[in-house]
């Protein structure tokens, strides 16, 4: 692989051609494009919103995207979609080990299996969660899903997505956003591969608001980077797309490669971000702050202040709060948490919440510290302390979050989580 080139910065308007002269100059359609090329744009938004939230792409390619046979329904797998309505949601808090690596040679597509989700994804609204298990690349296969953008947040395995606009190689401890509708492949760069993926149905993702916090901080803008434009010429055999649309797998054969773009410029794009780099800002006196310091990207919803989702990390800090319990409090919320782990340990947790792994506390669900974490932070010297080596986040959002049939019924479903609470005692003493 050549030496990948991106861009610095969300949401920008960039402008990148892979062959010199295949970007027009000064219009987007000229007669005919340069280089013999085909002009074709993509609408992230309506062609109305409003500049601020106004996505669009202009490509120029070998050849344009309607050149297929129809598409024709494929199996579903393990995917599932709105409305998640398999089985009775609990109030229950629920705990998952990471799903097994499958055994056999299969691709990103075919290793995704849906945990949960929420919301009407024709009404634009709500997730889904997926986990993807991948032992095998995909060369002559493709997808998109039309649902929503793709957040992909690995746990295990470096990975190479081809996408329509570039290539970015990601690791355990980046991110990863494709948005709606862009066509990619995944490829692997180690034998396995496993990691979350948050399919979007609402607004794009954006980074947060600061407030009183400023110009800076969180994640900042020049961290995330969208490749340049690469394309792929090939149009010997048959290259298989599937796409994700209103909530089903469908299938198509293409004459050609689908990530044919030599150039394009615009605002709709894919881009990768470190999450080392998130700017992590907690409290320096008392207390324990609300998580949502911790909001890397958030889809706002039409109400102020309640997310769609929001995408929130527990990066390695300092904890130097003075007087204080200082992992999560005991808590019930309006909001929905979806927590997985890329690696080391969370701080509410001593055992049971492993990388790969993943929990749930829906709407007004208790939860909080095991007893064992409360009976240690309760009688811990409280010296500085550097919580390093760890990662953990949280997928947040306004509808309760419905596991499927398979995360109910699935061995990896730790049915004993409850009984981490059960021995906190009785300490009042009137
Ligand atoms: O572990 C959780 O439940 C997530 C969480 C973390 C935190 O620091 C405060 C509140 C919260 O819900
Ligand atoms: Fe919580």
């Amino acid at each position: 692989m050549p030496h990948l080139k991106y861009f610095s910065g969300f949401g920008n308007e960039f402008a990148t051609e892979a062959h010199p002269g295949a970007l027009p100059v000064g219009q987007n359609s000229p007669q005919k494009a340069p280089l013999g090329l085909y002009t074709e744009q993509l609408s992230g938004s309506p062609f109305t919103a409003p500049r601020l939230l106004n996505r669009r792409t202009w490509t120029y390619r070998i050849r344009p995207s309607v050149m297929h046979k129809p598409y024709e329904r494929i199996a579903n797998g393990m995917v599932r979609s709105t409305p998640f309505n398999e089985v009775e949601t609990t109030p229950s808090q629920l705990r998952w080990d990471p799903l097994p690596l499958p055994t056999t040679s299969v691709d990103f597509v075919d290793g995704l299996t849906t945990l949960a989700g929420n919301g009407d994804l024709s009404m634009h609204s709500g997730v889904a969660i997926h986990i993807y298990a991948a032992t095998k690349s995909m060369t002559d296969r493709f997808f998109y899903s039309a649902d929503g953008e793709l957040l992909f947040v690995p746990q295990l395995g470096r990975l190479t997505l081809h996408t329509e606009l570039g290539i970015l190689e990601i690791t355990p401890g980046e991110i990863a956003l494709v948005p709606r509708g862009i066509k990619f492949r995944v490829e692997l760069l180690d034998p396995e591969a496993r990691g979350y993926l948050l399919e979007n149905y609402g607004a794009q993702f954006r980074l947060p608001e600061l407030g009183a916090i400023g110009a800076n901080g969180l994640a900042n803008s020049r961290d995330f980077h969208t490749p340049h434009a690469a394309y792929d010429d090939r149009d010997n055999g048959t290259f298989q797309v599937v796409a994700k649309f209103q909530g089903n797998l469908w299938a198509t054969d293409f004459g050609h490669s689908p990530l044919d773009v030599v150039a394009w410029h615009g605002n709709y794009a894919p881009c990768k971000y470190d999450l080392a780099r998130f700017n992590c800002i907690n409290s320096v006196s008392f207390d324990h702050p609300d998580p949502s310091i911790y909001t890397v990207l958030t889809s706002p919803s039409e109400i102020p202040g309640t997310a769609n989702v929001d995408f929130a990390i527990f990066p390695p800090r300092w904890l130097v709060a003075e007087h204080t319990f200082r992992p999560p409090w005991f808590h019930r919320n309006f909001m929905n948490e979806f927590m997985g782990l890329v690696k080391g340990e969370y701080d509410a947790k001593a055992e049971g919440f492993v990388p790969g792994g993943a929990s749930l506390h829906n709407c007004m669900s208790g939860h909080g510290p095991d007893a064992e974490t409360f009976d240690r932070a309760s009688n811990a010297e409280l010296k500085p302390v550097k919580l390093d080596g760890t990662l953990a986040f949280m997928f947040e959002t306004r509808f309760v979050c419905c596991p499927t049939k398979f995360a109910m019924d699935t061995a990896a479903r730790q049915s004993e989580y409850y009984t981490c609470w059960q021995a906190l005692k009785k300490n009042f003493k009137p």
